[in-house]
């Protein structure tokens, strides 16, 4: 009996499945709508299309770094994680991957990408994006989660540097049009978390974690939310008012921005968990939809003539 042609399959299963639980703690969907946003920045960033090798290694770069951060994320709140059901089930709190094995990937992902950044797009955008890796991975999950309600909104700043990271890595450096699009899904960031905290709010009690919902309650923070939309609305009517896109841009973000903010009033007035749920994924429709038509403008509006 030839028990190597046995093992052969039984290894790559085993391969196969460990690759699977690496892949989920990167919390893909969250970083692949990160990555969205840091192209679009790279697109807007350029007079015409950028340079392929600055396209192609900015954006492996600014993934696997982004992924890095998510799975150093999922090491330091193993405990944390093992309390919650939404988190559960990773791999990090079932102990089905060891703290040295998540450690270990984290720093081989975050050097892959650092690499990347350095030899083929430029020092800026490398310390830029280490300094998000640090500001997540370390301010807000190590300093601020368990400390205070505004922990989402001041550690939202890391997640909202994106666009930054994508202008970067084109232009060299960072105009007032990029931290206009940082300000944006940095205004988003909490009715983003806060909806999903509201119906979540057992699970963040039970892991002891003081989400504003948990402190402060679920009414003031509806009314957090409703806040956020409107002054939203008002932050992402900036790029045309700064000249930067056009009445594409404009049109689209006074029509997403009002829809957010009619889930966010009803959320207030009388909420209910569907609605909660239905607001925490419309704002993720929402900042794709946006920063798709950022996008559109950026290449239809030229062929308008002047706005
Ligand atoms: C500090 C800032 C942020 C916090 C606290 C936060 C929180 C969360 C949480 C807790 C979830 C998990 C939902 C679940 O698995 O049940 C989530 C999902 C998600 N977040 Fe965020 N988020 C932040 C920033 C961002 C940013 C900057 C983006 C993208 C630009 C983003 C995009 C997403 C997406 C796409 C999902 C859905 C993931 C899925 O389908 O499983 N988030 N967010
Ligand atoms: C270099 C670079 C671009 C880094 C990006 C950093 C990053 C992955 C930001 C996204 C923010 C995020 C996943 C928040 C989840 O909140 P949480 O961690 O509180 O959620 P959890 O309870 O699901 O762990």
């Amino acid at each position: 009996m030839n028990t190597q042609a046995l093992s052969a399959p039984t290894a790559l299963v085993r391969w196969r499945h460990k690759w699977r639980q690496f892949h989920a703690l990167t919390k893909p969907r969250v970083v692949q709508l990160i990555v969205f946003c840091a192209v679009i920045g790279m697109l807007l960033a350029s007079p015409g299309w950028p340079d392929w090798q600055v396209l192609l290694a900015g954006t492996a770069g600014i993934w696997w770094v982004a992924s890095a951060a998510a799975a150093f994320n999922c090491l330091v709140e193993r405990e944390l994680d093992r309390r919650m059901q939404r988190t559960a089930w990773r791999p990090t709190a079932r102990g089905e991957l060891s703290p040295r094995e998540t450690l270990a990937f984290s720093l081989a992902l975050c050097a892959l990408g650092s690499a990347a950044l350095l030899l083929w797009v430029n020092a800026l955008t490398l310390a830029l994006t280490l300094a998000t890796f640090v500001g997540y991975a370390v301010v807000y999950t190590l300093w601020l989660k368990p400390r205070t309600p505004q922990n989402i909104v001041i550690g939202g700043a890391s997640g909202a540097m994106p666009p930054v990271l994508g202008w970067a890595a084109v232009r060299g450096d960072v105009g007032p049009e990029a931290w206009l699009l940082c300000l944006i899904i940095f205004l988003w960031t909490p009715p983003h978390f806060w909806s999903l905290a509201l119906y979540r709010m057992e699970d963040y009690r039970r892991a002891g974690l003081p989400m504003l919902p948990v402190t402060h309650g679920p009414e003031l923070t509806r009314l957090h939310i409703f806040l956020y939309t409107v002054v939203l609305l008002a932050g992402t009517l900036m790029p045309f008012i700064y000249g930067m896109s056009g009445w594409i841009y404009l049109v689209s973000a006074i029509t997403l921005g009002l829809c957010f903010m009619v889930y966010g009033f009803r959320l207030w007035r009388q909420y209910s968990e569907a609605l909660a749920r239905r607001t925490f994924w419309f704002s993720i429709l929402y900042l794709s939809l946006l920063f798709a038509a950022l996008l559109l403008d950026h290449y239809i509006s030229p062929w308008l003539g002047p706005s």
